[in-house]
């Protein structure tokens, strides 16, 4: 059962490059998951967006704040919490090139969190294998299972990616720019599967983003992100119509208005 996600009154900083510099990267955010619900963190680069993230999938503790998932302190995990807390939230990264080890076949890339995870094994993990590259639309799953990533096109590895995190059945699938070095004709629809299987099998969704628009396919709610603190949250479609902060409105004259033959593809 997926549970909710609550990030409460966060805050990281980092030391700066310069002597008594500090970078405040997330300034007291609050925010929500509700079970199966989709969540687009919106911001420009250097807004705290992947720090967020980090902390979420409880790799670094925030200075003060609490993350929980369910009942879950993300913050406070031990080692052996933070490996269950992984199989509960899983990453997908924004580059599918550097994400697959290059001399991994599809079939072993997936085997392992299969085995890892679930314990899998046989003829039951051949079936869990089949089932996850029919989800990402790798099929026919024989023609696909033995590819080495460069026998792939970008959106195809990137469907491998997300079906590595699918593998450990997670929660919570934290996207981090999962479309922004694919080809724009490839975009859509790696972000139409996002969105699927929020629908279909319930996974919260994060989705991170400098790309408002983009969270418009995949999101319900979206929190803007300026300098680490929220500027603006609301559900997607009010905030893209009707943003109410400045910051907002800029990122959204940013973005470029392209024909409507190339928005979309597979
Ligand atoms: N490990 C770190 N050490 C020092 N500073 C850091 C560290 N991680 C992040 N920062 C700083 O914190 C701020 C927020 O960074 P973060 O990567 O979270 O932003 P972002 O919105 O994800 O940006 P991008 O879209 O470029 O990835 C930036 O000023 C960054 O330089």
């Amino acid at each position: 059962m997926t549970e909710r996600l609550v990030v409460d009154g966060v805050s990281k900083s980092y030391r700066g490059e310069r002597r008594h510099e500090t970078i405040e990267a997330l300034r007291d955010v609050s925010l929500e998951v509700a079970p199966g619900g989709s969540l687009g963190i919106v911001g420009q680069s250097g807004s705290g967006k992947s720090t967020l993230a980090r902390l979420i999938l409880g790799a670094e503790r925030p200075d003060s704040g609490s993350i929980r998932l369910g009942n879950v302190r993300v913050d406070q995990l031990d080692r052996r919490g933070l490996r269950a807390h992984w199989r509960r939230v899983q990453l997908v990264f924004q580059d599918p090139y550097a994400a697959l080890n290059p001399l991994t076949s599809v079939r072993t890339a997936l085997e392992r969190p299969l085995t890892n995870h679930r314990h899998l094994r046989g003829a039951e993990r051949e079936r869990a294998l089949a089932e996850l590259l029919t989800t990402v639309g790798l099929v026919p799953v024989e023609q696909f299972a033995p590819k080495l990533p460069h026998q792939l096109s970008g959106g195809q590895r990137q469907r491998v990616v997300i079906a590595r995190a699918l593998a450990a059945s997670p929660e919570v699938l934290v996207a981090d720019e999962p479309v922004s070095m694919l080809d724009v004709s490839l975009r859509a629809g790696i972000l139409e599967l996002l969105a699927s299987l929020r629908r279909e099998r319930g996974i919260s969704l994060i989705y991170i983003t400098h790309d408002l628009l983009s969270a418009r396919v995949v999101t319900d709610e979206l929190v803007v992100l300026r300098e680490g603190a929220i500027v603006e949250r609301g559900p997607t479609v009010s905030v893209l119509r009707q943003p109410t902060s400045a910051y907002t409105k800029a990122l959204l004259d940013a973005v470029p208005v392209l024909p409507r033959s190339t928005q979309a593809s597979t």
